[in-house]
């Protein structure tokens, strides 16, 4: 088989240089493009200068040239940069794959729309362990049902610029599904001053940012005398991006739609 040609996005940014690595670490992948946003300093560099390697392949600045060099374009950048580019790859026919947080329901209608057209994977979280735990958490929640208060809890480096986090997020999607809740009307964002007794029927989300903390998501399931904690911990980016990489191998070939993280692993 082919290696899988893939163009990072962002690819001087924390996720950017572990995307990088892993696609030069990965016999199924060939790194063919690499870029940044207009202005950046690392555009006419090697795309392996920020992590000391060296690829052969320079930095560019026009997403249309990367994309149209690769098979999938890797996106772990903001929600505004990342519409622009799957329009791009949508033109092109290419895949996505999408690691990129925060995005609002007019931002993520459009890679919906997008998906009909090219495969596109789209996940919160790419490292296998939290698609682990996403499917522990089902299991949880189904077997304890009511009479456990249910609260998420994360924290992340002090440059993360969304809360919650997107994987609290897709946990508290997946807990609310199982629970029969609502989290439009039954999520709380943190809690401050005279908030009143606790409704049973709530989920509550709790963020953290300091330091270097790479990413951690607790799950706590608080009982009357007893309490269930589930956590994942990550030590290091690069779990993301080996992910990242198994996504766009995945996409080969693929017919449009939008996969996440569970498809891509085996985990439905
Ligand atoms: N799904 C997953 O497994 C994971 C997802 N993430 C998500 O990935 C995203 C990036 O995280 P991280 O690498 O830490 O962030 P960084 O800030 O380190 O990197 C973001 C990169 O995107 C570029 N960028 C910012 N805005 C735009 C834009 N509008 N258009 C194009 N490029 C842009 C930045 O360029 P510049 O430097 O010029 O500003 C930078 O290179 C976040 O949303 C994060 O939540 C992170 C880890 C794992
Ligand atoms: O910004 C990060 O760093 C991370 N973002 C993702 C998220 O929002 O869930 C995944 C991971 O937690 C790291």
């Amino acid at each position: 088989m082919k290696p899988v040609r893939v163009a990072i996005a962002g690819a001087g940014g924390r996720m950017g240089r572990m995307l990088v690595e892993a696609a030069l670490e990965d016999p199924g992948i060939e790194l063919a493009a690499a870029f940044v946003r207009p202005g950046s300093e690392w555009i006419g560099r090697d795309a392996g200068d920020p992590i000391g390697r060296s690829t052969g392949v320079l930095i560019g600045e026009d997403p249309e040239t990367a994309v149209a060099a690769a098979d999938c374009v890797i996106d772990f950048t903001r929600p505004g940069g990342t519409v622009g580019l799957v329009r791009v790859a949508q033109r092109l026919g290419k895949s996505v794959v999408i690691g990129t947080t925060g995005f609002d329901a007019e931002q993520r209608a459009l890679i919906e729309q997008a998906a009909k057209e090219i495969p596109i994977v789209l996940a919160p979280n790419m490292a296998v362990g939290v698609n682990v735990v996403f499917r522990l958490l089902e299991g949880a929640a189904a077997l304890l049902g009511e009479g456990y208060d249910v609260e998420v809890i994360e924290a992340h480096h002090r440059n993360k610029v969304d809360a919650p986090s997107g994987t609290a997020l897709e946990m508290g999607r997946i807990l609310a599904r199982v629970l029969g809740l609502d989290l439009e009307r039954e999520a709380v964002y943190g809690r401050q001053g005279e908030v009143g007794v606790r409704p049973s029927r709530q989920i509550g989300f709790s963020t953290i940012r300091g330091g270097d903390i790479v990413g951690d998501h607790t799950v706590l399931f608080a009982g009357t005398g007893e309490r269930i904690e589930i956590t994942h911990r990550s030590q290091s980016r690069m779990p993301y991006a080996v992910g990242a990489m198994r996504a766009a191998r995945f996409l080969q070939g693929r017919p449009p739609g939008l996969y996440d993280m569970r498809d891509v692993l085996g985990l439905r």
